[in-house]
């Protein structure tokens, strides 16, 4: 484990005490139906400012639709309902008068595959900013959003070849780095790691560490390590007889691996089910 992991240890130790929380998102009576199916039951659920979140639970008990809900992004699918207030900042997001393109600038996502545009490196990350009328030094941005996705030192020499060229782990990167452009105030990861080696894995896990100084962050991820190594909250999910998703259990993730309060939490992460 490294030294930076091990601080946030200790930081997540003391947070426990911490009484005043910072919410910047805030789920309150979510239910998400795709057509007559009722996938997500009224979750209730916060993203305390700069920590990282992670969803956790069995396939299929609603951790990514709970997440695309978060910036809008379920009602792309068709004959999806999202009912529930979102708020964000304060403001509920779920509301047709609400801009979903201008939620989705300030809530960013990543996704399980890395999937860069296929244009060059630079493209990649000046594409969102141009649409979005930056009017700032394009190739300061790049440089910025690369270094702070830690993949410059790799790219600076060939900015120009094609982001189809780099490896998975740095795609991934990548996208995180397109996605930091924009200067989102949350971002949002489903899995952002699974389809990578352990070397690359670490390495967004030590980015994620490095990002939650700048940014809020939620991560739907499979791997109980992966969640215990980097959230600071952790919200269990699974799914009931009737196959509703809901949330079982939300608290600190020490508290939650250590102490769960619910047994099927226990079970879960104990590896009797999932
Ligand atoms: N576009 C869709 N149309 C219809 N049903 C869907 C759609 N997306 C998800 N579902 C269903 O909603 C439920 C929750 O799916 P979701 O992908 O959110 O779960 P998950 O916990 O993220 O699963 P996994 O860990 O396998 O990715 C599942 O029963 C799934 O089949």
């Amino acid at each position: 484990m490294s030294s930076l992991m091990e601080e946030n240890m200790e930081m997540k130790i003391m947070e426990n005490s911490t009484a005043e929380k910072d919410y910047v998102v805030s789920l309150k009576d979510l239910n998400v139906y795709y057509g007559d199916f009722h996938a997500v039951d009224n979750v209730n659920l916060n993203l305390e400012k700069n920590k990282v979140t992670a969803l956790i639970g069995p396939s299929g008990c609603g951790k990514s639709t709970v997440l695309r809900s978060i910036n809008r992004m379920n009602e792309l699918l068709p004959e999806t309902k999202v009912e529930g207030e979102i708020l964000f900042d304060g403001i509920n997001i779920n509301q047709a008068k609400v801009d979903a393109v201008a939620v989705r600038r300030r809530i960013g996502m990543v996704f399980q595959k890395p999937n860069p545009f296929p244009k060059s490196i630079y493209e990649n990350i000046a594409w969102g900013a141009k649409i979005n009328g930056y009017k700032g030094d394009m190739d300061e941005l790049v440089e910025n959003s690369l270094k702070k996705a830690a993949l410059w030192n790799e790219v600076k020499d060939k900015l120009k070849q094609s982001a189809m060229r780099l490896s998975g782990g740095q795609q991934q990167r990548l996208c995180i780095a397109r996605t930091i452009a924009v200067e989102p105030e949350v971002i949002l990861m489903d899995e952002p790691a699974s389809a990578l080696d352990p070397i690359a894995t670490g390495r967004i896990e030590e980015l994620i560490f490095e990002l939650k100084e700048n940014f809020t962050i939620a991560i739907v991820t499979h791997n109980m390590h992966q969640a215990g190594r980097i959230s600071d909250y952790t919200a269990f999910f699974l799914v009931n007889n009737d196959r509703k998703g809901h949330l079982v259990e939300y608290g600190v993730t020490n508290d939650l691996f250590l102490n769960p309060k619910d047994k099927r939490t226990e079970e879960y992460i104990s590896g009797k089910f999932g």
